[in-house]
């Protein structure tokens, strides 16, 4: 089960989205991340079938996307701007959805159930979709993306919007979800990536500028990171030598964590690095700024 991507190269009209871009997806939870614009949608639409690519050699589980009804009855999508029809039930939408998917009678009744049941809505099956609150239409949504029984899961920006404690559940379920298919979950939140994903690809301009473990990743800032405690008069300066990849102020002091190559020329404490700092030393060493 593998999805193989070579040479692609995605146009917008004169807008080049994708940009020679080779990757190896296998099965587990794949990380997609990238500033906004940076071409995560373009790839997962291209991978779903929902764009036609422009250039290159695209293959989900060996069949090239070109055969889109073969591609489509292995790829389960959720959109960003997933939305259901919000005057039916949780099972009249998961029943017309599967219906518009081939899915028989028969099929449907076997599996909706247990489905709405596996993204803890079984206690919604009745509830209009407009009642449900935002977290509870994101895991309906997982729930229709999957019931196909799709070998690819492919989630864009999925936390957004939800409260802490339903960002951590919809994580959960993808994670469940990923042990027997390829989830990928496409998004610019380190945190959702760093709790859930293995390997880790970092698009940035339509380029992938990372592709590996997280391990590998972090690897590259080690050694790195440090933090000081600096008075709030001395930000401004610290900021303009080295990227800050975070800060707490407390009274007039201000504990700064930051990423620089050498040891800094004032007091700092040497850290472990993050997935975070890793991500934002990567996107600084690509803009040319360190
Ligand atoms: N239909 C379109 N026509 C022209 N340009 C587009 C179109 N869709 C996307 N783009 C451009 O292609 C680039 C990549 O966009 P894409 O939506 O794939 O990025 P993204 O990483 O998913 O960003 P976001 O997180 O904001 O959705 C951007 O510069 C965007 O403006």
């Amino acid at each position: 089960m593998e999805i193989s991507i070579e040479h692609l190269n995605q146009y917008y009209g004169k807008k080049q989205a994708l940009r020679d871009v080779n990757l190896t997806i296998s099965s587990g939870m794949f990380g997609l991340l990238g500033k906004n614009g940076a071409g995560k949608t373009t790839l997962m639409k291209v991978l779903s079938t929902l764009l036609k690519k422009s250039e290159g050699t695209v293959k989900v589980c060996g069949v090239p996307v070109e055969h889109a009804k073969e591609v489509r009855s292995m790829v389960g999508y959720l959109p960003q701007d997933f939305s259901m029809y919000g005057s039916m039930s949780a099972y009249e939408a998961m029943d017309y959805l599967g219906a518009l998917s081939g899915l028989s009678k028969q099929e449907r009744k076997e599996r909706i159930l247990p489905l709405l049941e596996k993204v803890n809505l079984d206690a919604q099956v009745k509830t209009k979709v407009k009642a449900m609150s935002g977290g509870m239409r994101r895991r309906l949504g997982i729930a229709q993306a999957i019931l196909h029984d799709p070998k690819v899961l492919i989630v864009d920006e999925p936390t957004a919007g939800l409260d802490p404690e339903e960002r951590v559940r919809f994580r959960n379920l993808l994670c469940e979800t990923a042990q027997d298919r390829i989830v990928i979950l496409s998004t610019h939140i380190v945190g959702d990536v760093e709790a859930t994903c293995e390997h880790i690809g970092i698009l940035d301009e339509g380029e992938l500028i990372f592709n590996g473990t997280v391990g590998q990743l972090l690897s590259m800032t080690e050694g790195r990171v440090y933090s000081a405690e600096i008075s709030k008069l001395e930000l401004p300066k610290v900021q303009s030598m080295y990227p800050v990849t975070s800060m707490l102020a407390v009274g007039g002091s201000v504990t700064v964590r930051f990423i620089s190559d050498v040891p800094p020329v004032f007091p700092a404490k040497l850290c472990r690095a993050g997935v975070e700092d890793a991500y934002l030393y990567l996107m600084h060493v690509e803009g040319g700024e360190l």
